[in-house]
C-alpha cells in the first residue's frame, strides 16, 4: 500500500471564517486525516492581524495573500478575505500557479465564476465553494451530486442568515431593525458591506450557484431580481400573521416553459410550511427534482464553524480527488461543458413574466367608492381577488386595505399599482410582497 503525501494548505484571510477554518482543521486534525487518508496540514496563513480565537504558534504566517499563491510549497488555497476584485486576482493567479483553490466567497463565484471556472479546467485543478452557499448546510454536493438523477423543477430557500435573523427578532420581540442588524454583525453572521444581506444582493449571488447547478446553465448574477428586507414594516408582518403567513426573504428558481425564473424578494410563506419555521440564522432550501420530489436542507447558514463545516468538507473533497485525472472529477457546476455552450442554455426570464400571488397593502380615505374603484382597477388588468381586509376608520382617516390576490404575471400588476397609486383615494405608495406558490406535490 502507497501512503500518500500530506495535503498542504494555505489559508488566505483570518477573519470570522478563517479563524474558523483554522480550528476545525487544528482540533479534527486526525478524523479529517482517516477521512482523507492522510493529513491536511496548515502550511502558511496569510492574516493582516492576529484573530484571538487562534493559536497561531508554530504557523508560518504572513500579511502578504499573494505570499500564499505562490509558494510551492501549497497545493490548495483557501481564498477567505471575501470581495470581488482582489479575491478574482488572488483565485486566477493560484489557479494559474496549478493550485486546487476552495473558497466561501458567493460574490466572488455569481460574478466570475465563469471566468475561474474556464480557467480552472484549463489548468485542471479544482475550485470548490461548498460554504459559498448556506454555510454549513451541504447543499451544494447535495444538489450537484445527491440529486444528479433528477430533472430539476425548482429551488426555493431562505439563503441569508443575516436577514433571517433580522426578521425573526423583529417578528419576535419587535425589535429595532438597525439594532438586530447590529446583533447580526457582531455574531460575524453579515458581509463586510452589511447592505449585501440587507437588499437581497447577498441572497442573489447564492441562488445564482443553485440555479446554475440545479439547471445546468451559465452563472447570470445580472439577470436575477434582487429586493430587500429593508422596507418590510412591523405592520406588514402582523398583517401576514392575521392572514396565516411570515413574511420570510426567498431566493426562488423555477423552470418554466417560457425560461428560468431567478428572483429574491420578500415573500409570505403559509405558516404551515416547513420553510416558515426557519429561524434566526438558520437557512433552509426545497428542492423539488422529478423523481425524488421535495427535499429540505437546513441548518447553519452563517458563522465561523458552521461555515468552516463547509470550508473543510470541500478540503477534503480535493484531498481524495487531487489522484483523480482532471477529466473524472465532478463537474464544478454538475454538468459538463455550461460555459462552452451558453448559447444554447434556456434564458432567465425578465422579472415583468413572472406568475405569481400578490398581497397588496394600501393606505386609502374612507370614503364612499374606494373599495369598488380599487377592485375595478385590478378586475381590469385581469386579477381577481382572494381576501380582502379593511380597517374600522374615523371619518376622513386613511385605512389599510389589505389584499390576497390569485397568480397573476407581474406586468399586469405592476400596470394595476401604477393606477391604484395615481387614485385619488389612495395615499402614498402601494405595498406589494409576493406570495410563495409553489407545488411541493411532486
Ligand atoms: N461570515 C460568515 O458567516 C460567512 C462568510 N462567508 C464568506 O466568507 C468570506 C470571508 O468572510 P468573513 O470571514 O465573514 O469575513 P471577515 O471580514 O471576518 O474576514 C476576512 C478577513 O480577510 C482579511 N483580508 C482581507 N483582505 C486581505 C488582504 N488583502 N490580505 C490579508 N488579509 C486580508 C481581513 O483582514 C479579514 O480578517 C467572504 O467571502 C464571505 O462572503 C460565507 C459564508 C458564511
Ligand atoms: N452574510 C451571509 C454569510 C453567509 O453566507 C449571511 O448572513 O447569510
Ligand atoms: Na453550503
Amino acid at each position: 500500500m502507497t501512503t500518500l503525501e500530506p495535503v498542504k494548505v494555505g489559508i488566505c484571510g483570518l477573519g470570522t471564517v478563517g479563524g474558523g477554518t483554522f480550528n476545525v482543521l487544528t482540533r479534527n486534525a486526525d478524523d479529517i486525516a482517516r477521512r482523507a487518508g492522510r493529513p491536511i496540514v496548515i502550511q502558511q496563513v496569510a492574516a493582516r492581524r492576529d484573530n484571538p480565537a487562534c493559536d497561531l504558534a508554530g504557523i508560518n504566517v504572513t500579511n502578504d495573500i499573494f505570499e500564499v499563491v505562490r509558494n510551492p510549497d501549497i497545493d490548495v488555497v483557501v481564498e477567505l478575505i471575501g470581495g470581488y476584485d482582489t479575491a478574482r486576482e488572488l483565485v486566477l493567479e493560484a489557479i494559474s500557479n496549478g493550485k486546487h483553490v476552495v473558497t466561501a466567497n458567493k460574490a466572488l463565484i455569481a460574478v466570475h465564476g465563469n471566468e475561474i471556472f474556464q480557467a480552472a479546467a484549463e489548468k485542471g485543478v479544482m475550485v470548490a465553494f461548498e460554504a459559498a452557499v448556506a454555510g454549513g448546510i451541504p447543499v451544494i454536493k447535495s444538489l450537484r451530486e445527491g440529486l444528479g438523477g433528477n430533472r430539476i423543477q425548482w429551488l426555493a430557500g431562505i439563503i441569508n442568515g443575516t436577514g433571517n435573523y433580522i426578521l425573526t427578532h423583529m417578528r419576535d420581540e419587535g425589535r429595532d431593525f438597525n439594532d438586530v442588524l447590529a446583533e447580526a454583525q457582531a455574531l460575524g453572521y453579515a458581509e463586510a458591506d452589511p447592505t449585501f444581506d440587507v437588499e437581497g444582493i447577498d441572497a442573489a449571488h447564492k441562488l445564482t450557484i443553485l440555479a446554475s447547478i440545479a439547471y445546468g446553465v451559465p452563472l447570470q448574477f445580472e439577470k436575477a431580481y434582487t429586493e430587500g428586507i429593508s422596507r418590510i414594516t412591523s405592520e406588514d408582518i402582523e398583517q401576514a400573521d392575521n392572514l396565516g403567513y411570515v413574511i420570510k426573504h426567498l431566493g426562488i428558481s423555477c423552470r418554466t416553459d417560457e425560461g428560468i425564473e431567478l428572483r429574491v424578494h420578500p415573500t409570505l410563506i403559509p405558516k404551515q410550511r416547513l420553510l416558515a419555521n426557519v429561524h434566526g440564522v438558520k437557512n433552509a432550501i426545497e428542492i423539488m427534482g422529478d423523481a425524488v420530489g421535495p427535499t429540505l436542507y437546513y441548518g447553519a447558514g452563517a458563522g465561523a464553524e458552521p461555515t468552516a463545516s463547509a470550508v473543510v468538507a470541500d478540503l477534503l473533497d480535493v484531498a481524495r480527488d487531487m489522484v483523480t485525472e482532471h477529466k473524472y472529477r465532478t463537474p464544478y457546476l454538475a454538468f459538463s461543458g455550461i460555459i462552452e455552450q451558453s448559447d444554447q442554455a434556456p434564458q432567465v426570464l425578465p422579472m415583468e413574466n413572472i406568475v405569481t400571488a400578490y398581497y397588496l397593502r394600501l393606505m386609502a380615505v374612507d370614503r364612499p367608492g374606494v373599495l369598488a374603484r380599487v377592485a375595478t382597477i385590478l378586475s381590469e388588468q385581469g386579477i381577481s381577488i382572494e381576501a380582502l381586509t379593511q380597517k374600522e376608520a374615523t371619518e376622513g382617516e386613511l385605512v389599510p386595505i389589505i389584499m390576497l390576490t390569485h397568480r397573476t404575471r407581474e406586468s399586469s400588476m405592476n400596470e394595476a399599482i401604477r393606477q391604484l397609486e395615481s387614485l385619488a383615494d389612495v395615499a402614498g405608495s402601494v405595498t406589494r410582497i409576493r406570495v410563495e406558490n409553489l407545488d411541493d406535490n411532486a
